[in-house]
Formats: C-alpha cells, sequence, structure tokens
C-alpha cells in the first residue's frame, strides 16, 4: 500500500502553509495541474487544520501530513484525516506509532544503514531524505546494487532542472519538492501559478 504513494505523481508537492484558508485552493490548484497528492508539512500551526479541510472538501487530492516527528503527530494527522504519513528519518517511536495508525507511510532514510532497517521491517517505500545533501543520484545509483528492492522518493534540494535524472532511475518512483507551491506564490494568493507549476511537474514523467 505504501508503495503505491510513489506512483500517484511523479513529483510529490512537498506544501508549507501559513494560512489555512489556502489549504483548499492550493489543493485545487495543484489538481488543475494535474498532480493528485500533496503532502502538507507538519511545520506551521495551521498545518493539522489544513489536512482536515482538504480532506472535507477536496477529496479528489490524496492528502497526507509531511514532517511527522513525533508519535503524537502521527496520531493527530490520522485523527486529521491524512491518507498517508511522511517522516524525514526514524525513530523507533516514531515508526510504532506510524504504523500503529495503519496509513500507508513512507519513512525518512538518508544512509545505507537507516534504509537497511527499515527494510529489515518490511518497509521497502521510503523518503530519501535530504536528498541533494546525502548524495543525490549517484547515491541511489550506488545503492541499488546491494539493496535491489527498495523504491525511493528522494526530497531534499530538487529542482525542476534536478528532477528528471533522479525520475530516470528505476528506484525512484517519485521525487519531493517545495518548489510548486513558493513562498510569495502563496503570499500573493496566485494560485494559477501553482497550477502552472504543478502542470510541469505533472509533465516530468
Ligand atoms: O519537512 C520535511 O519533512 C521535509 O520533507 C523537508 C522537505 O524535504 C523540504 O521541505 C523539501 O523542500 P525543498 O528542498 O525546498 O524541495
Amino acid at each position: 500500500m505504501s508503495n503505491e504513494l510513489l506512483d500517484l505523481s511523479p513529483v510529490m508537492p512537498v506544501v508549507v502553509l501559513d494560512q489555512v484558508a489556502d489549504a483548499v485552493p492550493v489543493a485545487r490548484a495543484l489538481l488543475a495541474g494535474g498532480i493528485r497528492v500533496i503532502e502538507l508539512t507538519l511545520r506551521t500551526p495551521v498545518a493539522l487544520a489544513a489536512i482536515e479541510r482538504v480532506a472535507a472538501e477536496v477529496p479528489e487530492i490524496v492528502v497526507g501530513a509531511g514532517t511527522v516527528t513525533t508519535p503524537e503527530q502521527a496520531k493527530q494527522a490520522a485523527d486529521a484525516g491524512a491518507k498517508f504519513l511522511v517522516t524525514p528519518g526514524c525513530t523507533d517511536s516514531v515508526l510504532e506509532a506510524v504504523v500503529g495508525t495503519g496509513l500507508p507511510f513512507l519513512p525518512g532514510a538518508g544512509t545505507v544503514s537507516e534504509a537497511m532497517r527499515l527494510a529489515e521491517q518490511g518497509l521497502t517505500a521510503l523518503k530519501f531524505f535530504p536528498a541533494e545533501p546525502s548524495g543525490g543520484v549517484p547515491f541511489l545509483k550506488a545503492i541499488a546494487g546491494p539493496l535491489p528492492g527498495l523504491r525511493f522518493c528522494p526530497t531534499g534540494g530538487i529542482t525542476p532542472e534536478t528532477a528528471p535524472a533522479y525520475l530516470a532511475l528505476p528506484s525512484v518512483g517519485c521525487v519531493g519538492g517545495s518548489w510548486l507551491t513558493p513562498k510569495d506564490a502563496l503570499a500573493a494568493k496566485d494560485f494559477e501559478r501553482v497550477t502552472a507549476l504543478a502542470r510541469e511537474a505533472a509533465a516530468l514523467r
């Protein structure tokens, strides 16, 4: 089930919202551009309310919670209506709480040992974070031999220019990125720009 998260769109939009009122327009703008998934990060106070609104008002998009770093957040996100969870890294307690929600999820790994630990537990769909600082495309190419069963959503420092090289790798299902929802576009309520960026991203693969 978690593996299917990697196949929803070539790009998983990582969205940081400061205003809950932007949640529904952003979700609709992404959908209009052909992106069927949205990861709302739990980095701002409005994030849980934003997830709730998108889940209730834009059921066509698959809404998930990103930046899940505590067991409490996993539960809160599930209660808010998140359909999946994403963690930047993994601790035993976060993993236990995330599994406890019953939701599909992408646990974060940034090293070979972290990826191996998750694989040992049967988790084969991972977020590779932070992708660029951790070695990017060459890292993923290098580990595909020893760890052939893993698939990734690399995230962190990826741009529309660098995304295609990631998406060309068989081990990459999609890439994560914040570039579809630039801060200045959200501040200006320029949702058409979000749609235009989403359209370009949806065409990447
Ligand atoms: O908060 C998290 O859990 C994250 O996933 C951090 C994200 O990877 C970055 O927000 C991606 O942002 P960019 O590097 O700007 O595309």
